[in-house]
C-alpha cells in the first residue's frame, strides 16, 4: 500500500460515529445505496457547524447518513432532504426516528430534485449537499447556486465518480458530468472551489458575495 493510501484508509478509519449512522450505514449498504464515506460524513458535520447553518438542503437522502452527520453536532439546524425512491424515503424517516431527530427539524420531500428544487426558496440555504445522480450534476448545480445564499456553501461528494475522474479514458456520462463540473467551477469568479480526496472525491463549492 502506498503512503497515500495509507493516509486514505487513515482518513477514513478515523472519526468515530454515533450508533444512528452506525445502524443507517449498514442499512444503506444492504440495500445497495452508497452512502457518504466516514470522513466525508464527519466533513459535512463539521461544515454545518462552522457555516453555522440554520438551513440545510440535501439532494439524495438515501436512507439517511449524510443527514444524520449535517445534523450531528447542531441543534438548530433544519433539514430538508429530496429523494426520488418512495422506499429510500421510508426507510430513512425510520432512520432520523431512530436517531431522535424531531420532525420539526425536518422536511422529507419525494420527488425528483430537478422538479423540486426550483420551488425551493432563492438564496435561503447556507449548505446545499448534491448526492444524487451525478450524470445530473451540471443541472443540479444550477439549481443549487440559486438556493444557496452568498457565503453559503455546496457540497458535493463522489466528485472523482468512482475515481474514474482522474483517468482520461473514462468517459461515461456521470464521470464528464463531475469533470465539467469541476471546470465551470474552478473558472467562476462566483465560487471559491476546493477539492478534497476524502471518500471517493469531496467538492466544496462556496458561493461568493455579490
Ligand atoms: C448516493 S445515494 C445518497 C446517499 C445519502 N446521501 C447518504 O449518504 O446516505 C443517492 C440517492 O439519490 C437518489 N436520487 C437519484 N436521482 C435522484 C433525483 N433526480 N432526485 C432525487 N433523488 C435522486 C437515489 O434514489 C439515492 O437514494
Amino acid at each position: 500500500m502506498s503512503k497515500l493510501e495509507r493516509n486514505w484508509q487513515y482518513a477514513e478509519q478515523y472519526p468515530a460515529e454515533t450508533g444512528a449512522i452506525v445502524r443507517a450505514r449498514r442499512l444503506s449498504l444492504e440495500l445497495g445505496i452508497e452512502p457518504v464515506s466516514r470522513s466525508v460524513g464527519a466533513q459535512l458535520s463539521a461544515l454545518a457547524v462552522l457555516s453555522r447553518a440554520a438551513t440545510v438542503c440535501e439532494v439524495g437522502t438515501g436512507v439517511g447518513v449524510s443527514g444524520l452527520s449535517l445534523l450531528r453536532h447542531t441543534a438548530e439546524t433544519t433539514l430538508t432532504s429530496i429523494e426520488i425512491e418512495a422506499e429510500h424515503l421510508r426507510e430513512a424517516r425510520g432512520v432520523f426516528a431512530d436517531a431522535g431527530i424531531p420532525a420539526s427539524r425536518l422536511r422529507l420531500i419525494e420527488g425528483d430534485a430537478r422538479h423540486v428544487m426550483p420551488r425551493l426558496n432563492l438564496g435561503a440555504y447556507d449548505l446545499v449537499l448534491l448526492d444524487a445522480d451525478h450524470s445530473l450534476l451540471l443541472e443540479l448545480f444550477e439549481h443549487a447556486l440559486a438556493i444557496v445564499r452568498p457565503g453559503g456553501c455546496i457540497v458535493v461528494p463522489g466528485a472523482f465518480a468512482h475515481g474514474r475522474v482522474p483517468d482520461p479514458a473514462a468517459r461515461d456520462e456521470a464521470t464528464v458530468a463531475c469533470r465539467d463540473l469541476l471546470a465551470v467551477v474552478a473558472d467562476s469568479p462566483a465560487i471559491a472551489p476546493a477539492l478534497s480526496p476524502a471518500g471517493d472525491g469531496l467538492l466544496t463549492l462556496v458561493r461568493l458575495d455579490g
